[in-house]
């Protein structure tokens, strides 16, 4: 386990709604904050964060415009070396990280995305497996700008999924595509998170999307945790379940907006 800034030593494992594996029965969390706190110059912007991910646990996290998601999902990423702050965190060693855009490498082909950086023997084959996995099998020698924006994000996926991250961090992946791929993505989302069992840390605007994916859902609200709501299984599944639209209302509501009926 990797722990910055400062290292983490000892921490009291708090209670997490049971996650989609089980992990045993007792077990570490994955990810372990205390008191994050972080500013850009004279601004704060996270105002002591305290949050835990369980092994394979979905964690939706949402939040009005500016509240520090992405600074957050950054810190736990360790990719922000030259914000100021304080605070303890504890993440896996295997991190990967999925943003909005894909972040492809243009002068690479599809395959040569996925692999780099990888070093093992048989990193060509898992590639491949990977890319199989999110429906791109026959396009590894394709090049990025041959490719749709959510192929791109498939292609993002992939690498991130070959590393078999303990931990993924997906900063609105989904944010850039359109409403009929997006559903796609998270049904591929779902089945990649199944498979491969990585704690997630979602950030995203939508909540209808944190709903569809969510173990539970985490609101951010002036630099500080306002709200966690765990998503039962049924809710997740199905908008006409008891309970969902309450959980809709509830969330839209902690968001200081008014549900549309
Ligand atoms: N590198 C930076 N320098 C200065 N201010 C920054 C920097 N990065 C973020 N901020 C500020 O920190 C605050 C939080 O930004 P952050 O991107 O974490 O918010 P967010 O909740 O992810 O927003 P959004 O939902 O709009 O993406 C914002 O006010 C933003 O302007």
């Amino acid at each position: 386990m990797a722990a910055h800034p400062g290292g983490l030593t000892a921490l009291a494992p708090r209670t997490a709604p049971a996650p989609r594996t089980s992990p045993g029965p007792a077990h570490v969390n994955e990810v372990s904050v205390r008191g994050l706190i972080r500013s850009f110059g004279p601004k704060g912007v996270l105002n002591g964060v305290d949050l835990d991910i369980a092994p394979g646990e979905f964690v939706a996290l949402l939040g009005p415009s500016g509240c520090g998601k992405s600074t957050l999902l950054r810190a736990l990423a360790g990719l922000d070396h030259d914000v100021r702050g304080s605070g303890v965190i504890s993440v896996p060693d295997r991190v990967s990280v999925v943003f909005q855009d894909s972040r492809l490498l243009p002068w690479d082909t599809v395959l040569g995305n996925v692999t780099l950086g990888l070093r093992e023997h048989d990193a060509e084959s898992r590639a491949r497996r990977a890319l199989a996995e999110v429906g791109l099998a026959g396009r590894e020698k394709a090049w990025p700008h041959e490719l749709s924006g959510g192929e791109q994000q498939r292609v993002a996926l992939a690498r991130s999924l070959v590393r078999e991250p303990q931990l993924l961090l997906a900063d609105e992946p989904f944010g850039a595509l359109d409403a009929l791929t997006r559903i796609k993505m998270h049904g591929l989302l779902q089945d990649l998170v199944a498979a491969h069992t990585p704690a997630v840390l979602l950030v995203t605007h939508d909540v209808d999307e944190a709903i569809a994916l969510a173990d539970r859902i985490v609101v951010l609200d002036h630099g500080r945790i306002a709200t966690i709501r765990p998503v039962a299984a049924d809710i997740r599944s199905s908008a006409d379940a008891a309970g969902h639209e309450a959980l809709r209302r509830d969330l839209l509501t902690a968001l200081g907006v008014e549900a549309a009926h």
